[in-house]
């Protein structure tokens, strides 16, 4: 499932290189590199297969769910594709109140002492499911941990969510990612090398030389 998951995302060009011209993360990190697993919803099959992906990992490592929760907003759909799926019910968590209407932060119904498992796309820094949990457990409801479609593996991602007691499973990673992409000739063993150095080391641009 790594593999092809990660196969899947390279076919349809989620996966965008920019080493001379670096993306802007969320978190403010400069990267060459940038999955955009929003383009899954536009491919029925690959987003079906997520959903299983995703399933599964739910099913294996967190059985006690009562509740499955999205983070906004690119981890939305995927919720509730899961959630209709698994016959459960679904909210979603935005990164802050509403500044308006209700003020709500957590969309639809959460009780408490529930047991409820975060579904996202894609872990970098950790910060976006950290923060979705600091809101869950604002309601009282227990966060059994995170399952989503993509990890980086940063260090700081992994020592954040470390510190923050947030277990995450997710179905492909980027060792596999950029492993797959070199195997097909999409990257060369240059810049399989500087993709390696750059997660190494994400805070600096030392990568570029
Ligand atoms: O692990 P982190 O450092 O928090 O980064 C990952 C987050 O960044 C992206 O969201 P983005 O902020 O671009 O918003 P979106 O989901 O609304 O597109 C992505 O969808 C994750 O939620
Ligand atoms: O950290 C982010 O903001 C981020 C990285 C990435 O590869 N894809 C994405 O959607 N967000």
């Amino acid at each position: 499932m790594k593999r092809q998951l990660a196969n899947h995302l390279l076919q349809i060009e989620a996966v965008h290189l920019r080493p001379n011209d670096p993306f802007t993360w969320t978190s403010g990190i400069k990267s060459p590199i940038y999955c955009d697993n929003r383009l899954t919803l536009s491919y029925p099959l690959v987003r079906r297969k997520i959903a299983i992906g995703l399933e599964e990992l739910i099913t294996k490592h967190f059985p006690s769910v009562d509740v499955v929760a999205g983070t906004a907003t690119a981890g939305i759909p995927h919720a509730a594709w899961v959630s209709e799926n698994l016959n459960l019910p679904m909210v979603y968590v935005r990164g802050k109140a509403k500044e308006h209407g209700k003020g709500n932060q957590i969309e639809g119904l959460v009780k408490p002492g529930q047991n409820v498992v975060i579904v996202e796309d894609l872990i970098s820094t950790g910060g976006s499911v950290i923060t979705t949990k600091e809101a869950l457990l604002e309601a009282g409801v227990n966060v059994l941990g995170v399952v989503a479609i993509f990890t980086y593996g940063l260090e700081k991602g992994n020592k954040q969510l470390e510190d923050a007691e947030l277990e995450y499973y997710t179905i492909t990673d980027y060792s596999t990612l950029i492993e797959v992409a070199n195997e097909q000739k999409m990257i060369t063993d240059t810049d399989l090398e500087k993709l390696k150095k750059w997660r190494n080391n994400p805070a600096t641009l030392d990568w570029m030389a």
